[in-house]
């Protein structure tokens, strides 16, 4: 049991000393912090009873140590990280009867300045506490920090360097981070800001500064939160602070916290707590301190939405591509109120990544407030790939198969993503899930036939494709006998399956179910082919390349020629043609605009308020001459029309040479003037 435990400590020690790689060093973290806070506990609680710590612990040691082209400077005094606490009761544990600051937690990243006779001598990142990276030549590219001070003493201070959250979701549309990928939050853009070789770069990213500690200087002061104020006069906007003036009861400890909240809210200032921490420096410095923080003080962190829970089983479904869909069945746990039991596991390597067995202990969260997430496995160890999914198909019994593609994982890594298939075209759960997509809103909506209505006029044997569904009058009489229906529900059945004869281009290649096209795709088909499916299905077989459109892409392209390569696939799309009444598209395509004007044919994008239309408008306006209206630019993008205030997709555009149009000039040439 013992030995288990220690392969346990080791290779939880492992994955979070790689976690803390990702975070600190590449400021791209692949799991939330409040997973790494649970797992870290986990850690903690395992060195427990095995009694061993290893060397390289994120328990005893501080941040990781930095790998950059940045110079490397000593912290003397060490910057050490704060011990972690949920629990309201143990904060106030902790402040017993001492005065206390109740301080906004500043999520950002540490930064420590030095200052001497006056000026800024230099400004350091935390790193592993013992050496960080000197960051001195951005400290202009940062908002709060003065480079002469009114102080002839030394002054050493440290703070943090954060982006507001408004400023952050303006930000995040134009950048990337290492990975390429969209950062996540604040914190992350921050950090691999500060840390920027190029000042320039770091100017653009709107960072602040707010000191927190004073850990030289001003030694006559006795108190920490009178040292802090004094920096206001030097030109620091110093961390908001609250400091009690006598034993707080739990009640008011909990309001002190909020009104902190409320505070940061209000000043769009991001943090990830509260910093409880004894005023007194005197007393402070006796606390002592571990390999990991100071006694000193702790971050009160909000209760996180996580919640453990027991994995009981997995359970497989097909649905109508044949793909084999994994769900979690687990002991129940009460999120926002709501019990919750299930949540997709998305594919065999979520599954695989995660080493998930029955038995295991899970953390599951509530991704958006909405949807039920398994976070991670605490239990992992013994998983084999063998046994974690079936080798029948649960519904009809036929063998499963497992398909590789290449795509992304949650983290926007690309790799390779395992599910598992039914191939079995007369699998009935799969047949039944096509026959709900066909008739949904979105494809031939027709209202009335229920999942369950549809499952019971399959299990008769009266639709076998979907043809059938426009020839159910051949089974009227046995119809109007089945239980729950009558005489009146079929005659409404009936006209809402007439009805959907009238029908569109859009929905009906929407209805035909080509893997992944909805309804963006069907739309940009139906303005290239000018509404009209036998158009579509001539370029198909002429081997048409529809990667050229927008935000088509090698998948679809590669789905579309695919179906169409199925002789079922091709007989359903003409005989259920017949039995259809296409309308017109909405927006005729106005035939004396596409001759004479550039555009047709053309990828327009428009970026910016072009006064006085709505960006609706425009985009009708951009397919009555014959263009599509693209959503983002590419290389296949051929014009950009941009307005007021453009954002990224002016410099993108430029920075691939596509020309640029003001308002009024794409008016002129388009001949609407
Ligand atoms: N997602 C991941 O993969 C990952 C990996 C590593 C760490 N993390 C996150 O980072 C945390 C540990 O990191 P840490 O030790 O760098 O930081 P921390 O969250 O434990 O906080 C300690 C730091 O907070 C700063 N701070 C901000 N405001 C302060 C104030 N008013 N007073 C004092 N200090 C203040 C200080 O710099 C201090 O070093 C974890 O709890 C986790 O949430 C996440
Ligand atoms: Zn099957």
């Amino acid at each position: 049991m013992n030995q288990e435990l220690i392969r346990k400590q080791q290779d939880l020690t492992a994955r979070l000393n790689r976690y803390r790689h990702e975070y600190y060093n590449l400021n791209a973290p692949s799991i939330s912090d409040a997973v790494y806070d649970r797992l870290f506990e986990e850690l903690q609680d395992l060195e427990r009873q095995t009694g061993i710590q290893m060397a390289n612990s994120p328990t005893s040691t501080v941040g990781y140590p930095a790998i950059s082209k940045l110079e490397k400077t000593n912290h003397p005094i060490p910057l050490l990280s704060l011990d972690k606490e949920k629990n309201i009761v143990e904060v106030c544990r902790f402040m017993g009867e001492h005065q206390v600051m109740f301080m906004l937690k500043l999520d950002g990243l540490t930064i420590k300045l030095t200052y001497e006779g006056g000026e800024l001598l230099e400004a350091a990142t935390r790193g592993d506490g013992e050496v960080g990276e000197i960051v001195t030549h951005n400290t202009r590219a940062i908002g709060g920090i003065p480079a002469h001070i009114r102080y002839e003493d030394r002054l050493v201070i440290t703070g943090e360097a954060f982006i507001r959250p408004s400023d952050f979701e303006q930000l995040k549309a134009s950048l990337v981070d290492n990975n390429g990928e969209t950062y996540k939050n604040g914190r992350n853009l921050a950090a691999g800001s500060v840390r920027l070789l190029d000042a320039k770069t770091c100017m653009e990213r709107r960072l602040m500064f707010m000191p927190f500690t004073v850990l030289e200087g001003f030694e006559n002061l006795p108190r920490k939160s009178e040292r802090l104020k004094e920096l206001s006069a030097l030109g620091f906007t110093p961390c908001k602070y609250l400091v009690t003036k006598r034993t707080l009861t739990q009640a008011e400890a909990e309001d002190g916290i909020k009104q902190l909240q409320q505070y940061a809210r209000d000043k769009d200032i991001p943090i990830d707590g509260i910093v409880v921490t004894y005023n007194d420096v005197a007393f402070a410095k006796s606390c002592g301190r571990t390999g990991h923080h100071y006694k000193d003080g702790l971050a009160f962190k909000f209760e996180d939405d996580l919640f453990e829970t027991k994995l009981q089983m997995i359970e497989w479904t097909p649905g109508r591509t044949g793909e084999i869909a994994p769900v979690a069945v687990f002991a129940p746990v009460e999120i926002d109120g709501c019990e919750v039991s299930r949540a997709s596991l998305h594919n065999l390597s979520f599954i695989e990544d995660l080493e998930l067995m029955p038995g295991n202990r899970i953390l599951v969260s509530k991704r958006n407030l909405i949807i039920p997430h398994v976070e991670d496995n605490l239990d992992r160890g013994g998983f084999v790939l063998e046994s974690a999914y079936p080798h029948r198909c649960p519904c009809c019994g036929e063998p499963t198969r497992i398909h590789e593609t290449r795509g992304r994982n949650e983290n926007g890594e690309e790799r390779t993503i395992k599910t598992l298939f039914c191939d079995n075209a007369g699998c009935e759960t799969r047949k039944l899930k096509q026959f709900v997509h066909f008739v949904g809103k979105k494809a031939m909506n027709i209202e009335g036939l229920s999942e369950a209505t549809l499952e019971k006029l399959i299990g008769r044997g009266w639709i076998h494709s979907y043809l059938d569904v426009y020839r159910l009058d051949q089974h009227k009489d046995e119809l109007v006998r089945m239980d729950g229906f009558g005489e009146r529900s079929w005659q409404r059945l009936w006209s809402a399956i007439q009805q959907s004869r009238n029908t569109t281009f859009e929905r009906y290649v929407i209805a035909m179910d080509i893997p992944m096209i909805g309804n963006t795709a069907s739309g940009v088909l139906c303005q290239v082919f000018h509404g009209n499916l036998d158009e579509f299905r001539d370029a198909v077989y002429a081997g048409y390349d529809f990667r050229q459109l927008p935000d088509f892409g090698d998948t679809l392209h590669n789905n579309i020629h695919e179906w169409f390569s199925k002789e079922e696939n091709f007989c359903i799309w003409e005989e259920l043609q017949m039995m259809m009444k296409i309308q017109k598209p909405v927006q005729p395509v106005a035939e004396n605009n596409t001759q004479d004007n550039p555009f047709a044919g053309k990828t327009i994008v428009v970026t910016g308020k072009v006064e006085p239309y709505t960006r609706d408008e425009m985009n009708s306006l951009i397919a009555s001459l014959g263009a599509i209206a693209g959503s983002s630019v590419t290389r296949k993008t051929h014009y950009l029309v941009c307005g007021e205030k453009a954002g990224s997709k002016l410099s993108k555009a430029r920075e691939l040479g596509i020309p640029v149009l003001e308002p009024q000039e794409f008016f002129r040439m388009a001949g609407v003037a």
